[in-house]
C-alpha cells in the first residue's frame, strides 16, 4: 500500500520520537518506522538497563562495606541474578511502554513496524508498504560490533545486549574491551559476585581519557579484585572443555584467560548496512557512518541523519541534541550547529568518571598554553564523610585568556558536580568567575571553586 507524509522518521531511539512530537505539533504528517523496541538502545539495551543493574551492584557493594561504617559484621545476603534482572526489566518496560503509548497515540503520526529500506531519495519500503515523504530523518542507531577476531565464529559469546538476559551469575566473566561498556559490566558483575577478567589490546584502559584518569580507574577496579590484562596483543578466541578462552599469543605471558562466560565489548557499528542507501544516492563511510553537515543534513537534499548513525556523537545526550538542532532549524528559524555543543560524558563506574571539553592530553597535543588545577578526593570533605575518597578532580584553564578548557572528575558525585563546569563553559566563563561562586556545603561541587584557585602551569609530563 502507498502512503504519503510530510516526513518519515526511521528509528525510535533518542532523537526520532521527540522530533515526531515537534513536527506533528507544527501540523506535519509523520510516518514513523521502528523495527524492534521503542526507545532503541538507551532504553532497552543501553543506559537504562545498565544503570539499573549498577544500582543493584552498588547496593551489594555497600552491604559488604558495612563494617567500614561501624555496622558490625557483614549481613548474610545472596545475589539472585534473575531478581536483579527482573527489577531492571520492569524499569525498562515502564520507560519503553510510556514512550510507545505517547508515539502510538500522537495525532498526525502513523506507526509502521518493520525495517525501512530506501527505494529512492523520497520513498522507503516497510514490508508491503511504500512510504513517500519530502523529508526523511534517519535515527537508526547502532549495535554491538563483532570484530573479526580469530575464532569468533566458534565461540559462544555475550554482547552488551545478550548479557542483559542472563539469569545465572557467571562464575568467571572474561570481557574483551576496556571501554565504557566493558568497564561498567566488569565492575557490576564483580560486585554481584562474579570473578572478572578484562582483556584490552591497548596498553591502558579508557584510551580516550587522560593517563591519570585511566590509572585511577585501574586502581579502583583492581582494588575490587578485577583482573586487568592490558596491552594484550594478538587476541584470538577458542573453546576448551566447553568454556570460552581468550588467547593472547604475542604476550610475554601468553597464559590464556579462561572463564565461564565471554563478553565482547569492542565498540559499536551503525545500523546503516540494510537501508539500501544507494537507492537514495547516499553512501556510508568505511565504518558505516552517514556523513552530515553542521545541521545534520546528509549530502542528499531532504535526508537527515541523527544520533549514533552520523558518527558525531555516541551518547543519548548527543542524539537528543541532534533532535534539538534539527527541530530548531526547521521549525523555529534557528541556526543551531553540532559544533556548538561541548563534548561531555560520564562513565558509570563507582565512583563515576566524568569529563567536559578538552583532556590534558588534547591540550598538550594542541600546544595550548594552559594551567592545571588538581585535587584528590581525599581532600574533598563530602567524599571523606561518605568514606568514598578514590579519584580526583582536574581542571584545565587557558594560561592567557583564563577561559576554562576542560575538566575531569573521577570521584563520588562527579557525574553531577561536573555540570557546574559544563554550564560555565557554555557561558564561556573563566577561572576567575568560577572562584567567585559560593556552592553549598558539604558537597563535592563546593571544592570546584577551590580547584580553580590552585592553578599551576602544566609541567613537562602529564599530571
Ligand atoms: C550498554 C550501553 C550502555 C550505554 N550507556 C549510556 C549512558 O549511560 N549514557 C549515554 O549517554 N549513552 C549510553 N549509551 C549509548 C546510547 O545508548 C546511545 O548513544 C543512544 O541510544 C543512541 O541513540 P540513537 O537515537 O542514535 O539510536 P538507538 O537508540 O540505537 O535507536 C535506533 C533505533 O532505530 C531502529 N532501527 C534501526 N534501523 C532501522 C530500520 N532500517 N528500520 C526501522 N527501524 C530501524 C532500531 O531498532 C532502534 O530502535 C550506552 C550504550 C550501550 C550499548
Ligand atoms: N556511560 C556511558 O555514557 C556509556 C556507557 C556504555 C557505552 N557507551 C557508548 O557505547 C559506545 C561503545 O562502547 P564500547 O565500550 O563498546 O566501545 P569503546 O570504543 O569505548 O571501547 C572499546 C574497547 O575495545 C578495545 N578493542 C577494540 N577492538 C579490539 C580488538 N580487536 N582487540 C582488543 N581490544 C579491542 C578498544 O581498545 C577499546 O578499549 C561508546 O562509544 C559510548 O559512547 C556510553
Amino acid at each position: 500500500m502507498n502512503h504519503s507524509f510530510d516526513a518519515l522518521i526511521v528509528g525510535a531511539g533518542q532523537a526520532g520520537p521527540s522530533l515526531a512530537g515537534r513536527l506533528t505539533a507544527a501540523g506535519w504528517t509523520v510516518g514513523f518506522v521502528e523495527r524492534k523496541n521503542f526507545g532503541g538502545t538507551c532504553v532497552n539495551t543501553g543506559c537504562t538497563p545498565t544503570k539499573a543493574l549498577i544500582a543493584s551492584a552498588k547496593a551489594a557493594h555497600t552491604i559488604r562495606q558495612a563494617a567500614h561504617y561501624g555496622l558490625g559484621p557483614m549481613p548474610e545476603f545472596t545475589v539472585d541474578l534473575a531478581q536483579v534482572q527482573a527489577r531492571k526489566d520492569s524499569i525498562v518496560a515502564a520507560s519503553r511502554g510510556s514512550l510507545e503509548k505517547w508515539l502510538t497515540q500522537m495525532p498526525g503520526c502513523t506507526i509502521f513496524r518493520g525495517t525501512a529500506r530506501f527505494l529512492s531519495a523520497t520513498t522507503m519500503q516497510v514490508g508491503d508498504d511504500v512510504l513517500e515523504a519530502r523529508h526523511i530523518f534517519l535515527n537508526v542507531g547502532g549495535r554491538p560490533a563483532s570484530p573479526p577476531l580469530p575464532g569468533i565464529h566458534h565461540v559462544p559469546y555475550l554482547t552488551s545486549s545478550t548479557i542483559l538476559a542472563l539469569e545465572e551469575l557467571p562464575t568467571h566473566l572474561v570481557i574483551v574491551g576496556a571501554g565504557a561498556i566493558g568497564l561498567e559490566f566488569a565492575q557490576l558483575f564483580r560486585r554481584l559476585g562474579s570473578q572478572v577478567t578484562v582483556v584490552e589490546r591497548s596498553p591502558r584502559l579508557l584510551p580516550h581519557d587522560d593517563e591519570d584518569v585511566a590509572a585511577a580507574v585501574a586502581d579502583i577496579l583492581a582494588s575490587e579484585g578485577i583482573m586487568l590484562r592490558l596491552g594484550a596483543e594478538c587476541i584470538s578466541l577458542g573453546v576448551e572443555e566447553g568454556q570460552p578462552v581468550v588467547h593472547v599469543s604475542c604476550e610475554q605471558d601468553p597464559t590464556p584467560s579462561r572463564g565461564s562466560h565471554l563478553l565482547l565489548a569492542m565498540g559499536r557499528q551503525p545500523n546503516t548496512d540494510d537501508l539500501d542507501l544507494k537507492q537514495a544516492g547516499l553512501q556510508a563511510d568505511a565504518r558505516g557512518y552517514l556523513s552530515v553537515d553542521e545541521e545534520l543534513r546528509t549530502p542528499v537534499p531532504g535526508i537527515w541523519a541523527l544520533g549514533d548513525c552520523n558518527g558525531r556523537g555516541a551518547y543519548t545526550h548527543t542524539a537528543y541534541n541532534d533532535f534539538e538542532i534539527v527541530a530548531a532549524n526547521l521549525l523555529d528559524h534557528g541556526q543551531r550547529r553540532v559544533s556548538d555543543r561541548l563534548p561531555v560524558s560520564a562513565i558509570y563506574l563507582d565512583p563515576p568518571v566524568a569529563k567536559v571539553g578538552l583532556t590534558e592530553h588534547e591540550v598538550r597535543a594542541a600546544g595550548i598554553p594552559a594551567l592545571v588545577g588538581k585535587r584528590p578526593m581525599t581532600k574533598v570533605g563530602r567524599a571523606v564523610e561518605k568514606g568514598e575518597t578514590q579519584g580526583f578532580m582536574k581542571v584545565l584553564v587557558h594560561a592567557e585568556t583564563d577561559q576554562i578548557l576542560g575538566a575531569s572528575i573521577v570521584g563520588v558525585g562527579g557525574d553531577e558536580a561536573i555540570h557546574c563546569i559544563i554550564t560555565a563553559m557554555y557561558a564561556q566563563q573563566t577561572a576567575a568567575f568560577m572562584r567567585r561562586n559560593v556552592f553549598i556545603h558539604p558537597t563535592v561541587a563546593e571544592l570546584i571553586p577551590t580547584v580553580f584557585g590552585e592553578l599551576k602551569p602544566l609541567t613537562a609530563s602529564e599530571t
